[in-house]
């Protein structure tokens, strides 16, 4: 797992530039076998941030630790022992064009001494477990941005990482390589018990693969959460980029829900049985989410005009309730 706590970063003025606080005062924490999501607009100090959880960037302050040691206090030696424990891999998938899939993958465990029938044996394991058994002769100009991208994944498997940073590690990569790539990394969390930590500028990623999420702007967090929590607050940043509101209308039968989670479906039929209005869905979209479907619509409600205020009245309270949030539209 990784805890990092009141990290600032910053790069001080030089002759032509003002100082940058690139990464101000973060804290977060990611639990193993959990895929977070770093998200922001460009410049807010994303890659610093995740340049400092394997301190290939000093932080000023703060801590970072993972799998309960403190990384900011090593140095030397010890420093690259800890490195070892976190794997990265990045949008330019950054392998050697000289060697070919097998020799990318071994090549960490060649720099950490591992002999080489046990480094044959645990890159082909590897290559074979992210889909390319068939490719570990090919060099890297005879495969795909996707397959690139797998052979990365298995190299920063190779010496056994427990933490797995990604760095916009499907920028490059088509829809669909993007989709294949993003389940790898998900299964692969799972199975290997990795904590995965994703630097992302597409919300569409996040979606796709993260339990959590972090807003960065100006290098400070600006909104987190669980994706199921920050959902329950609609109106949140984070909110309103991963499911956009409807566009505001401003008509007295019109109410907008969000809906979410186990029990939400039933509002529909709640607001039939309760207040006897009609109710039709006229607009709305709907995501999946981390396996949960979760929804803004857009609802007619018809019939008696003091049972509709009622009925839309009952709508905007049930916004407090956990596993549903409404909003009304007509302001
Ligand atoms: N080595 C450096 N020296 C000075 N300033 C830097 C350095 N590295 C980054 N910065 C500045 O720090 C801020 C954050 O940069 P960073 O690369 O972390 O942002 P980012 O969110 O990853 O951006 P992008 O999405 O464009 O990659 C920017 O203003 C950038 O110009």
């Amino acid at each position: 797992m990784i805890t990092v706590s009141h990290v600032s970063k910053t790069f001080p003025a030089t002759r032509r530039n003002e100082a940058v606080h690139a990464v101000d005062d973060v804290s977060l924490h990611v639990e193993r076998g959990q895929v977070m999501g770093i998200v922001g607009p460009s410049g807010s100090g994303k890659s610093t941030l995740a340049r400092c959880l394997n301190l290939l960037e000093r932080p000023d302050q703060g801590s970072v630790v993972i799998d309960n040691q403190e990384l900011t206090t090593l140095e030397g030696a010890q420093l690259n022992r800890a490195r070892r424990r976190i794997g990265m891999i990045f949008q330019q998938f950054n392998l050697l064009d000289s060697r070919t899939a097998l020799g990318n993958v071994e090549l960490p465990l060649e720099l950490a001494g591992t002999g080489r029938a046990e480094r044959r044996a645990r890159a082909t394991a590897l290559l074979e477990r992210v889909g390319l058994g068939d490719k570990l002769h090919h060099h890297p100009a005879q495969l795909s941005g996707g397959q690139r991208q797998r052979v990365a994944i298995a190299r920063a498997l190779a010496p056994s990482p427990s933490v797995l940073l990604c760095d916009e590690a499907t920028s490059a990569l088509d829809s669909v390589s993007t989709d294949s790539v993003l389940a790898l990394i998900r299964e692969l969390t799972e199975e290997l018990g990795l904590t995965t930590v994703l630097i992302t500028h597409e919300m569409d990623v996040v979606k796709k693969v993260c339990d959590a999420v972090i807003l960065l702007e100006g290098g400070r967090v600006v909104d987190r959460g669980l994706i199921s929590e920050v959902l329950s607050r609609p109106d949140s940043p984070l909110a309103t980029r991963l499911l956009p509101p409807l566009s505001p209308v401003d008509d007295p039968d019109l109410v907008d829900l969000t809906v979410g989670g186990p029990g939400s479906d039933a509002i529909v039929a709640d607001l039939v049985r309760e207040f006897g209005v009609g109710v039709a869905v006229v607009g709305g979209s709907v995501e999946d989410l981390g396996g949960v479907r979760f929804g803004r619509l857009r609802l007619r409600l018809d019939g008696d005009p003091a049972l509709v205020a009622a009925a839309r009245a009952w709508v905007a309270e049930e916004r407090t309730r956990e596993d549903l949030t409404t909003e009304g539209v007509a302001r």
